[in-house]
């Protein structure tokens, strides 16, 4: 059962934000039906799925739900008629949106809400040509959408209270922080504070005092890194050592009269682009955008993965939106799958992060994928969030990994999970890891499994579901070869 009540979303205007809207909805299980005059469209959307479905299968292995069904509508009429919500995603431009979101006011049922993506135009101007203006309400969000969590929240002053409530009810369940903007202003909070830090930058590169690529230097050795879990007042509050905010304060107070910004954006002159571009152009060598993008999804992975495991900030958004996909997972899987062979239950990706100094993947990632692979197999017997809080779960108690061959990054890793034996309380598994591209056993994992009772936190017999699909899929593959490998010891003899 999804956390909301959102089965159709209609999209209006496909770009850079709205193909986002689109791969995060889709991932989310949400049918999407999309309006863009762009006769591009479809290549564009797909290229920014495949991107986050890469990011998200790294995010939450096997995790997500079925996939939503995309639908390229043909007016923006045809994207909304249906829809459960509403996100625009048209050019920043405020006669466009006041037209086309009265139109799609007047072509939506009067109880779905409205959201605006836009970055800054005030949402009281944006809903003054609606009939039913309290649906209407800015949802701006980051690029690139699918991944990063933030989604900023304003009203004008006819939005009701409840819609700017079941905006945000809707992306904290598709895995965002909404943020409530309580004031309306141009550029809301987020770009406020980024638009002070580009308008100086231009100043910069104007000037001569810096080019782009020593800008952005300035920016991602140093406070960009800490910016990332902390923003400025708690890190500003450290700056100011035991006495905290009011020493820094104290201390740096003076320099906020000096000459230290312009703020006012330079003059974008010809001369000022070209200079822009073309440092712009030499700074990213012959990395394309997809390159580029590519790179920084890798680093936002990295960051929330990081984040993840300190439970903060960001991080504990992501782990709140995965336990929670965990607690919505599928029954498990019907018979569609050959029960009687290994089963193909979890895939993945080599990342460049996993790599070592031997420039292959390293031991412990190994580890990890095994273990992602048997999580895909608890999960497919039905192991889910009620299971864990009321009955336990199957820990491993041994594992014997066998490394047979090389993966370099960006390689296709897919596992097939044999049964060698189970009970009541255990079960012997056998994982195969393929290379994808050639079907080259690259590593093997066998591994025990205990059953331990939630009750009483020692071994017990499995209960329920989970119990009779082990042992079903137990008795499905009672006949098959034993693997090379299995059960062998690890001796020089
Ligand atoms: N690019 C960014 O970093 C961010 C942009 N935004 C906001 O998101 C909105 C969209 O921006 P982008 O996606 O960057 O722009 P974009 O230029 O990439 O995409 C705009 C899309 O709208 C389509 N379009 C034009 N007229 C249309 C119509 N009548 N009906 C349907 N589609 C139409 C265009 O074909 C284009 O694909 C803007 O309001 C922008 O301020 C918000 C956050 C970040
Ligand atoms: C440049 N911008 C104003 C479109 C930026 C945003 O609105 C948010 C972002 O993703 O940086």
């Amino acid at each position: 059962m999804a956390a909301h009540s959102i089965a159709r979303a209609g999209l209006v205007g496909g770009g850079v934000i709205g193909a986002g809207w689109a791969a995060r909805m889709l991932l989310n299980g949400i049918d999407v039906a999309i309006f863009d005059p762009d006769p591009e469209i479809e290549r564009k959307v797909q290229t920014v799925l495949a991107a986050a479905r890469r990011a998200w299968d790294k995010l939450v292995p096997g995790a997500l739900p079925a996939q939503g069904h995309l639908r390229l509508a043909s007016s923006v009429e045809d994207a909304v008629a249906d829809a459960d919500f509403v996100q625009e995603s048209l050019p920043e431009r405020e006669d466009l949106k006041i037209a086309i979101l009265a139109r799609i006011d007047a072509a939506t049922r009067p109880d779905v809400v409205i959201g605006s993506s836009t970055s800054g135009l005030l949402p009281t101007r944006l809903q003054s040509g609606m009939a039913h203006p309290e649906r209407l309400v800015v949802g701006h969000p980051f690029n690139p959408v699918y991944l990063l969590p933030l989604v900023e929240i304003c009203g004008g002053a006819q939005t009701s209270t409840q819609t700017r409530d079941r905006a945000a009810a809707f992306y904290s369940a598709i895995g965002m922080h909404p943020l409530h903007v309580r004031k309306e202003i141009d550029g809301f909070i987020a770009d406020r504070l980024l638009e002070a830090l580009w308008r100086e930058a231009l100043w910069l590169v104007n000037d001569g005092v810096a080019t782009t690529e020593e800008i952005d230097d300035a920016i991602r050795f140093g406070a960009g890194l800490r910016w990332s879990f902390m923003g400025t007042f708690l890190i500003y509050r450290m700056a100011g050592g035991e006495a905290g905010m009011r020493h820094f304060l104290a201390q740096f107070g003076p320099a906020l009269k000096l000459p230290w910004t312009k703020l006012e954006a330079p003059e974008l002159t010809q001369e000022l682009i070209d200079a822009v571009a073309a440092q712009s152009d030499d700074q990213a060598g012959d990395m394309t955008i997809r390159a580029l993008e590519r790179q920084r999804d890798d680093c936002l992975i990295a960051v929330l993965s990081g984040l993840r495991g300190q439970d903060y900030g960001a991080g504990q958004t992501l782990a709140s939106y995965a336990r929670r996909l965990m607690e919505q997972a599928p029954a498990p899987l019907a018979s569609s799958i050959d029960e009687g062979r290994p089963l193909a239950l979890h895939a993945t990706d080599v990342a460049p992060e996993w790599i070592d100094y031997n420039g292959h993947m390293t031991e412990h990632r190994y580890l990890q994928v095994f273990g992602d692979t048997t999580d895909a197999l608890l999960r497919h017997i039905g192991v889910d969030a009620a299971y864990l809080a009321q009955a336990g779960s199957w820990f491993t108690v041994e594992t014997h990994i066998r490394h047979l061959g090389e993966t370099h990054a960006g390689d296709r890793l897919v596992a097939a999970t044999q049964i060698l034996g189970a009970d009541a309380k255990r079960a012997h598994v056998f994982h195969s890891l393929f290379r994808g591209s050639d079907g080259q056993l690259v590593a093997t994992a066998e591994q025990m499994l205990l059953h331990v009772s939630k009750d009483t936190g020692r071994a017990g017999p499995a209960t329920g579901v989970p119990a009779a699909r082990m042992a079903e899929l137990a008795t499905a593959q009672a006949d098959l070869p034993v693997p090379d490998g299995a059960g062998r010891r690890i001796s020089l003899g």
